[in-house]
């Protein structure tokens, strides 16, 4: 893992914002085509707008969250609303969007139709994840009965959780389908987030700091890009 330290979150974003598009250039240039992961929450929000303002073929890039709270993406605390509101916007309005949400009566019912989308994409060039002050990632949320499965080596492309200490079921890619991306990277801000970080780079159980699964392996590149405010 390596930790890239910013003096405040705007030197992050600019210089992360940059890297993205960099890393989304190359697979354009070598692949004709790009695959961006995106998280939500508040920490990715000023650069989604700073990605929404830089040219490029957009039009060949498909962005997908890595998970999402199971909620119709017009509703206030969607990650789908969030992304189309700051993400999708001006010279990325042109990127393919693919949602984690689909209608259904629970978030379970809609993983089939879910997983069926995403079952032909391939590895992805960029996974930008956020982490929660628990060690959570994505929405592998320690408290979930459904860890153990998402964290599984075989486990499913996507699957839904329940956590019991954040609002919503979640739909999220599995560790393995986060996994299956040329670079990986993690957006901190604020020192209570680097704090976490050392907590969970201090101890090796991934069931409880599932965010420990990525900063532990080591197939795949992994930058920390950190400012701390
Ligand atoms: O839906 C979500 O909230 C997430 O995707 C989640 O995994 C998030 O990235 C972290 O909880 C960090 O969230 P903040 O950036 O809001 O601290």
């Amino acid at each position: 893992m390596q930790l890239q330290q910013f003096v405040n979150s705007d030197a992050l974003n600019d210089a992360f914002a940059a890297q993205l598009v960099t890393i989304l250039e190359q697979a354009i240039a070598d692949r004709g085509a790009a695959y961006l992961v995106v998280s939500g929450g508040r920490t990715p929000q000023v650069l989604f707008a700073k990605l929404a303002d830089t040219p490029l073929a957009w039009e060949k890039v498909t962005v997908l969250l890595a998970d999402d709270r199971y909620l119709p993406p017009d509703a206030e605390h969607s990650n789908e609303r969030l992304v189309r509101n700051t993400l999708l916007q001006r010279h990325a309005a042109s990127a393919r969007f693919i949602s984690l949400y689909a209608a259904a009566d629970d978030a379970y019912a809609a993983v089939p139709v879910i997983a069926n989308r995403l079952s032909a994409l391939p590895t992805f060039d960029a996974v930008i994840l956020g982490m929660g002050e628990d060690g959570h990632t994505a929405s592998l949320f320690p408290c979930c009965a459904e860890l153990a499965a998402g964290m599984a080596d075989n486990a499913p492309v996507v699957l839904a959780t329940s956590p019991t200490t954040a609002p919503y079921q979640r739909i999220t890619l599995s560790k393995a389908r986060l996994l299956q991306s040329r670079q990986l990277f993690l957006h901190l801000v604020g020192s209570n987030k680097l704090a976490v970080l050392e907590q969970a780079q201090a101890g090796t159980d991934q069931l409880a700091m599932p965010i420990r699964a990525f900063l532990q392996q080591t197939a795949v590149p992994m930058a920390v890009m950190y400012s701390p405010s």
